[in-house]
């Protein structure tokens, strides 16, 4: 026999999927293991996918909960020691200086430099990655620890933004060339849409993101938060991080952000994602 579960399920079962999902468990063996209890599959699938989307709808205004970020002027992050030059709370924002070298600025651009392809976003309806008309750059990944130096980088970053290494995505590398640009975005996958859940069942909801800048470049190109009215000039190794998942699954509107068109010359950044849960691989 199967059992509906009803609008208001239990907040038992919702810890349990949540610890479930902490734990590195799929998003299928968590449905499987529900309906071996009673639960019907569908009721069960919503369920996670639910809880996946953010537990809080986002009627209410966003909580700025305390930043995982440590509060100190210097972090001791894996092998380096980082400033923290700036501090901004509603959103969440922070500068961080030297967070990579110069000489691995220039590596990770050379190593880069031949897996460039053109970027794409995500298709709101399908999920699907689509040529990007709001984004003008190329990009590629790295897998999380590819080789020594992205091994050191993916370390030291998930230290100082306090979040496991197996939540982040693999280093994303972009190049902007002259004219380039990012138009207003928000990082998170949009709750609603229907092909956000494709994304959020392996890792779940982004929380925070790290924009690392690989050189400094000649004219324009940086990075604006439009609701603080903001922005970030690019400096080679400093990075801005930003947060906008708090722990009551709302994400922060306050966020949306835009890479502004390059003036003169090129752009070269690192993105880091980290994610609510361990992503498998
Ligand atoms: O280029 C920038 O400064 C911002 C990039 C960005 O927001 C992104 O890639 O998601
Ligand atoms: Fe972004």
């Amino acid at each position: 026999m199967t059992v509906a579960l009803g609008i208001s399920w239990k907040s038992s079962i919702k810890t349990w999927i949540n610890a479930s999902l902490e734990q590195g468990h799929s998003v299928e063996s968590i449905i499987e293991s529900l309906t071996d209890d009673g639960l019907d599959k569908e009721a069960a699938t919503s369920a996670v996918h639910a809880l996946l989307r953010g537990e809080m709808p986002n009627t209410s205004s966003y909580e700025y909960d305390p930043n995982p970020v440590l509060p100190d002027r210097i972090i001791h992050a894996h092998d380096r020691a980082i400033h923290a030059l700036l501090r901004v709370e509603q959103p969440q924002l922070i500068l961080f200086d030297n967070v990579l070298s110069g000489d691995e600025c220039d590596q990770i651009i050379e190593m880069s430099k031949s897996r460039l392809q053109p970027s794409a976003t995500i298709d709101p309806a399908t999920g699907l990655f689509e040529q990007a008309e709001n984004r003008a750059s190329e990009s590629c990944t790295f897998w999380l620890s590819e080789n020594p130096l992205i091994d050191v980088v993916d370390r030291r970053i998930s230290a100082l933004m306090n979040c496991p290494l197996e939540n982040g995505e693999g280093l994303q590398v972009v190049r902007y060339r002259t004219g380039g640009q990012y138009l207003h975005h928000f990082d998170f996958f949009p709750p609603n849409d229907p092909g956000s859940i494709a994304h959020l069942t392996d890792g779940g909801q982004r929380t925070a993101t790290l924009i690392v800048y690989l050189n400094d470049v000649e004219a324009g190109g940086g990075t604006s938060f439009s609701k603080p009215g903001i922005s970030f000039t690019p400096r080679k190794g400093q990075a801005v991080y930003f947060r906008y998942f708090n722990n009551l699954g709302q994400l922060d509107p306050a966020t949306e952000h835009a890479g502004l068109p390059v003036g003169a010359g090129e752009k070269w950044i690192i993105n880091k994602w980290m994610r609510r849960y361990p992503i498998s691989r």
